[in-house]
């Protein structure tokens, strides 16, 4: 990447620009250390020359398909490489065996249609234009050829399309690896309908992305010696837990809170909850809704996603029971109580959202409130109980809300 020498007057040059990134231009004087350029947006530019980079005039006004034709590997170069195939829709570019997606923010079915798969099915790798087919395709041949597993890494800052790529490739791979004609649920259609229930429970609209996935995660796809799917596993990591608890506008909390706001009346009625406005969890942010998400719809769509990947309904019916109750959990306020240091429930209205936790989770009222009242410390000679100041409560009250969430996220 470093400048080379070969920089004179008339040398068609990339320099950085505070509004572009980076602009081109030609060479018009050099003095020293000091280059003159006039750039393509009418500016005269003096910069230094080890900041200045060589422009490849050569280069196809289309772009390349693989950044390794590029004459010079720099960042502009790269960068305007994939500019210009962004701007013919080409979303897909090459770095040798390495795959570069630039988010399109728009649908683009065509590309992921079977049509798309059968193309790409068998294809050598570089034959067709840069695709996630051609990278799943390529893996799922070697895994078959040479008897071994692959992985594939999918990486990029929030809100760059590695869920939606993650999905993708797990769509191909179920493509390829899929049994046809088989009664009731298959692998692969479990192996696909994890991703909204992961979703609903582990994704939220933040700044960048309207579904920002908050954990991290590892799937693994298992073949048998026929290339068909024969099980598979999710394992996730590091779920934000404080989000449960606090949210900043313009951010949401996990989607499957405004969903189960959203249900059926039935099952609102049941679960308990209401409002989205009404829960302190909630309403710390002003943003309920998400641009073309419907919660109601969500919610029965994630039910559905439960019941194919083999939640019976009982599970189902205690998973939203402990959502709900996270919910009234945060509702629980505190007041000072006789004792010096010590604390209470504030009024009728947290006896209320207590009582409805102690139900949901099923479990005993009294020793629900003494473990957010209270603290035990575990001495040599045994334990030793210390009330606990409104402001200590309400830590504990959150602290038994992100716990109860990421153990029911772990589940
Ligand atoms: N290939 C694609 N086609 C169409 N839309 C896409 C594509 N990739 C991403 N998007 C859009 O961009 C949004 C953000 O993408 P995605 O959720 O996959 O990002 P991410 O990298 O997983 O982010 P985070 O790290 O925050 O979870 C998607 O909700 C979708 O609207």
């Amino acid at each position: 990447q470093g400048t080379p020498v070969n920089i004179i007057v008339g040398s068609q040059v990339w320099l950085e620009d505070p509004d572009e990134a980076w602009v081109d231009g030609e060479v018009t004087g050099i003095k020293g250390a000091d280059v003159t350029v006039a750039t393509t947006n009418g500016k005269t530019v003096v910069a230094s020359l080890a900041s200045i980079y060589p422009k490849d005039t050569e280069a196809p006004p289309a772009g390349v398909d693989d950044m390794t034709k590029l004459a010079y590997l720099h960042e502009p170069g790269v960068l305007h490489n994939l500019a210009c195939r962004y701007g013919l829709n080409e979303i897909y570019t090459y770095t040798g065996n390495i795959l570069i997606a630039v988010n399109p923010f728009q649908r683009l079915p065509h590309l992921y249609d079977v049509h798309m798969m059968e193309q790409y099915k068998g294809a050598t790798f570089g034959e067709l234009s840069p695709h996630l087919f051609a990278i799943a395709d390529s893996c799922y041949r070697a895994m078959i050829n040479e008897h071994g597993s692959q992985s594939i890494l999918v990486s990029g800052e929030s809100g760059a399309g590695k869920t939606e790529t993650t999905k993708m490739l797990m769509r191909y791979l179920a493509f390829m690896g899929g049994r046809s004609g088989t009664e009731g649920r298959t692998v692969e259609q479990q192996v696909l309908e994890s991703n909204p229930v992961l979703e609903a429970f582990g994704n939220a609209k933040t700044v960048k992305n309207n579904n920002s996935s908050r954990f991290g995660k590892f799937v693994e796809i298992q073949f048998d010696k026929y290339g068909k799917i024969s099980g598979a596993a999710v394992r996730t990591y590091l779920l934000e837990r404080s989000r449960v608890c606090q949210v900043s506008d313009p951010e949401r909390n996990y989607h499957c809170f405004y969903m189960l706001c959203s249900a059926p009346p039935e099952d609102v009625k049941r679960f308990k909850v209401g409002n989205p406005r009404s829960f302190h969890y909630l309403n710390q942010t002003s943003c309920y809704e998400v641009a073309n998400v419907d919660d109601a719809r969500e919610y029965l769509e994630t039910r559905n996603a439960m019941d194919i990947v083999g939640i019976s309904q009982e599970e189902q019916d205690a998973i939203f029971r402990v959502v709900a109750a996270i919910l009234h959990l945060g509702n629980i306020n505190f007041s000072k109580g006789k004792e010096i240091d010590s604390s209470r429930l504030r009024d009728e209205k947290s006896i209320n959202h207590l009582k409805i936790v102690a139900e949901l989770l099923m479990c005993d009222e009294k020793l629900l409130e003494d473990s957010l009242c209270q603290r035990v410390i575990v001495t040599p000679d045994g334990n030793i109980t210390k009330p606990l100041d409104p402001d200590s409560a309400l830590q504990s009250r959150d602290a038994l809300a992100k716990t109860v969430y990421s153990r029911l996220f772990d589940w």
